[in-house]
């Protein structure tokens, strides 16, 4: 993959000129983060934080660790060592509901929507953990199950204008086209109002276009939110433009981290991407 990509257009303005944008302080710390899948390891000693506000962008070839990084973060694999501090709060690992409750949510490399159902009734079901009358409530429609249901149902609302998804808002996701899908699933994923959203491949499989909205979004999201952003991304232009700090892996090790200007120009990191021999 080439670092420069001089073919990709500049998609928007770099993450820190925003104004309104404050970094915080650190929410999210990783500490030497092993993992390993029998005699694979796919995260070895990796150490990273995330500050408050940020656009945190985890890059690196197929297969190093990635996807993996994310899925410690938010529960779905336990490391074997190391430690996460969520907000201060030591632990050896998340799990899902945990990390959940903790104001962590995520959208997947591969889409992970209801097929059958429509955009809001997808958005919907990011309210769930939100949701506090009972199944008998619900099922009776009754007092307040009917309150929360119209409250929950302005905040989708909020949420489709907020992606400007109005039109297709009765429109079951499965006829709809790749890149409105993914657009619908970061709706699904800002319905749980999270603190700190995982972005596992945002733009993956979109056209010019359609990466240019989705961009948009994110630094939308980022600054009216203050939403904290975890984002993996293969196209280095999104993810230079985008991010205010770079973590770097390769074959499950860290190789590289900083600003987008000191990630570029890291000789170990473009050995990576080059291919040049360990
Ligand atoms: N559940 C699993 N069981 C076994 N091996 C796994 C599992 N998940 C990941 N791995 C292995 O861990 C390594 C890292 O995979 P991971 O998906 O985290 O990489 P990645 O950087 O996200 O890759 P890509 O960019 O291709 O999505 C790979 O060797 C992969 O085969």
């Amino acid at each position: 993959m080439n670092m420069n990509e001089p073919n990709e257009p500049a998609m928007n303005e770099p993450a820190a000129a925003g104004p309104a944008r404050k970094i915080g302080p650190v929410i999210l710390d990783l500490n030497n983060i092993s993992l390993s899948f029998g005699g694979v390891k796919a995260l070895t000693d990796i150490s990273f934080n995330v500050r408050q506000h940020e656009i945190r962008a985890i890059i690196g070839p197929n297969g190093a660790g990635k996807s993996s990084m994310l899925n410690v973060i938010n529960g779905v694999y336990r490391p074997q060592q190391g430690e996460i501090v969520l907000r201060g709060e030591h632990r050896k690992n998340m799990d899902c509901y945990g990390a959940a409750k903790a104001g962590i949510a995520r959208t997947f490399q591969n889409i992970a929507l209801f097929k059958g159902m429509t955009v809001l009734d997808n958005i919907m079901t990011g309210r769930n953990l939100k949701m506090k009358s009972n199944f008998l409530m619900q099922a009776l429609y009754w007092g307040p199950a009917r309150r929360e249901e119209i409250a929950h149902r302005e905040k989708a609302e909020e949420i489709i204008d907020f992606l400007e998804i109005q039109a297709i808002r009765k429109t079951p996701v499965g006829r709809l086209p790749y890149g409105l899908q993914k657009r619908v699933e970061l709706g699904r994923a800002l319905a749980a109002e999270p603190d700190i959203l995982l972005l596992d491949e945002p733009m993956a499989g979109m056209n010019v276009e359609e990466k240019q909205d989705m961009c948009r979004f994110i630094l939308d999201v980022n600054d009216q939110f203050g939403t904290t952003i975890v984002l993996i991304e293969h196209d280095m232009g999104v993810v230079m433009d985008i991010s205010d700090r770079v973590v770097v892996l390769d074959y499950g090790k860290k190789i590289g981290d900083g600003t987008p200007d000191e990630v570029r120009s890291n000789q170990n990191v473009i050995n990576a991407y080059l291919g040049v021999a360990h």
